[in-house]
């Protein structure tokens, strides 16, 4: 049954402390009003400072909480965010394939802090099974030089990157985002099959960058739901993340995460990056 409100499924893992994963995911969902839903794929010990600990759910109980709720609300967009294991990764597809659902994949590999989450061996799934259905991928630098087996050092090579993930990899549309380059603007380049697209900001000298890229695709998958473009989706995502940076809540002995109302607080002064009211 089709529903009046948009709504959105995230299949993604875990973060206790709310920055990342799914809890980021509701987080911007909710920001941007549409109607959230999510399936766990992996239970994550984790906080600003690292992850300690992985439990994975068995990928049948993933198949299962799927069908709970895609027999029930038929969600106008799905995201998939961490996904560790080719047998994981398996059964999303069929699902996406047998409910013919338009398709964000963040295809996250190592969090900021190091840590590996998602199996090496399931590379080769992720890019034979996943990409070709994704209507957007949503890469970081490390990502996308893992994807196609080769460094990238600048902005031409992003959207080379951006290119080769639509024309080699089979996805509808790649945006190769640019806060892993040390230096220069952050720059997030959007290649939509017909043409590039870049999407710069001045970097934010900041370390509270924990779940950016949860939260840029999280955006990007709420806009498309509502019915926007693809353009129009990344736009909105590169200005929502950029408050979110912005005005990041300093919280965490770490990495601390970014603030998911930072877009209501635009033109509101911040000194040391805490927001005066
Ligand atoms: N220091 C920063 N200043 C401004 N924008 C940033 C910064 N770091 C990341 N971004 C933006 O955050 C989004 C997520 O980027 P990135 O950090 O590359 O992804 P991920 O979190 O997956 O590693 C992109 O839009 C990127 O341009
Ligand atoms: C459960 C979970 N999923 C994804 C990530 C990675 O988040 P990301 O948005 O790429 O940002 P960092 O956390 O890597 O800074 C995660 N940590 N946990």
């Amino acid at each position: 049954m089709k529903h009046s409100i948009p709504s959105v499924l995230t299949i993604a893992g875990t973060d206790p402390t709310g920055g990342a994963g799914i809890q980021a995911d509701l987080k911007a969902f909710q920001e941007r009003e549409v109607y959230g839903m999510s399936v766990v794929t992996s239970v994550i010990a984790q906080n600003t400072l690292g992850v300690q600990g992985v439990e994975h759910l068995p990928t049948q109980f993933i198949e299962q909480q799927m069908e709970s709720v895609l027999t029930d609300i038929s969600p106008d967009v799905i995201k998939t965010g961490m996904v560790a294991s080719a047998g994981m990764m398996e059964v999303i597809a069929e699902t996406i394939k047998r409910y013919s659902i338009r398709y964000v994949i963040d295809p996250v590999m190592i969090a900021k802090s190091g840590d590996h989450l998602m199996n090496a061996d399931a590379k080769q799934t992720m890019i034979d099974q996943l990409i070709p259905l994704a209507t957007v991928v949503t890469p970081n630098i490390p990502e996308a030089e893992v994807l196609l087996s080769e460094s990238i050092h600048s902005l031409a090579d992003a959207e080379d990157a951006a290119r080769r993930i639509v024309h080699e990899l089979g996805a509808n549309a790649a945006v190769v985002k640019g806060g892993h380059h040390v230096e220069g603007d952050a720059i997030d380049v959007l290649y939509d099959g017909s043409a590039i697209h870049r999407f710069p900001t001045a970097r934010i000298a900041t370390k509270h960058t924990h779940g950016t890229g949860c939260t840029y695709s999280a955006v990007i998958t709420a806009e498309l739901a509502k019915g926007y473009s693809i353009y129009d989706s990344v736009h909105t995502a590169k200005k929502f993340i950029t408050d979110a940076i912005r005005y990041s809540l300093q919280i965490g002995k770490g990495n601390g995460p970014t603030n998911h109302w930072g877009h209501r607080l635009q033109g509101i002064p911040e000194v040391n990056g805490r927001v005066l009211k």
